[in-house]
């Protein structure tokens, strides 16, 4: 039996006395997992209930088998919101140096976690003056200090140049090919076949849960828009 890293049953959220989620089941294993869905389905609040950040009004969330929150997996999840989460009046270095020691790594991650995003020839520059890019790179840099088991990522690519897009989905490839199962959202499809797994949201429920060349095959469609477009329409 496969072993899930995420696995959420009946899961409802509400938000602003609305629904947002609404009895959502799913199961994220290992390797790279998509979380798409238009603008305002509820993928951020998916992804800050497996976190443990969302208060739930039914339903349950685990992660690596412990309830979502708990204090055990503070050190076992890497979280990137759509905000970067670095300070910009302190270096890249003195960034990471910081949350490191808030975090309790040893100051040689540092070092492993820059070169991972490469960084290293920006170590010592101002956050502040760095490029968008740049400075999410950064902020993804902080997730990965300690090496968590899952990584959760909130729209990392949004904005960015299609060369910079490439670069980092390549990234996410090279952290699930270390262990680490990587949970990232999007709401561009065509980011959808770089993903080992997708996740296809609408309104608060999950559409389709299967790789790209399942959902693809199954809605007899040659990408996977297409397909989304034709499970909405069946739904
Ligand atoms: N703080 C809040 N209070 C009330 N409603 C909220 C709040 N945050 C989000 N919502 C609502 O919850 C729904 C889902 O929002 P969520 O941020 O999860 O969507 P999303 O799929 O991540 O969207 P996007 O791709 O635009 O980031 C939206 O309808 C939004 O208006």
């Amino acid at each position: 039996m496969m072993n899930f890293v995420v696995e959420a049953r009946g899961l409802s959220v509400m938000r602003g006395g609305h629904p947002v989620l609404d009895g959502l089941d799913l199961a994220i294993g290992a390797g790279v997992t998509g979380l798409l869905g238009p603008s305002g389905c509820g993928k951020s609040t998916l992804l800050r209930s497996v976190v443990g950040a969302q208060r739930v009004a039914g339903g349950t969330v685990t992660v690596l088998g412990q309830p979502a929150g708990s204090a055990a997996l503070r050190h076992e999840i890497g979280y990137v919101t759509q905000a970067a989460s670095v300070y910009d009046d302190l270096t890249v270095g003195e960034n990471l140096r910081f949350f490191a020691r808030v975090l309790g790594c040893p100051a040689s991650e540092v070092d492993r976690v820059v070169t991972a995003v490469d960084l290293g020839s920006h170590a010592d520059a101002v956050v502040g003056r760095l490029s968008g890019g740049q400075r999410s790179r950064a902020s993804l840099a902080v997730a990965l200090l300690g090496r968590p088991r899952l990584l959760v990522l909130d729209e990392p690519t949004v904005g960015l140049d299609p060369v910079l897009r490439r670069d980092l989905w390549k990234l996410f490839h090279e952290l699930a090919d270390g262990g680490a199962a990587v949970l990232v959202s999007s709401h561009v499809m065509d980011e959808a076949e770089r993903c080992d797994q997708l996740l296809l949201m609408r309104d608060g429920a999950v559409l389709a849960q299967d790789s790209p060349a399942a959902i693809k095959a199954q809605a007899g469609t040659d990408d996977v828009e297409s397909a989304f477009l034709s499970l909405v329409a069946a739904a």
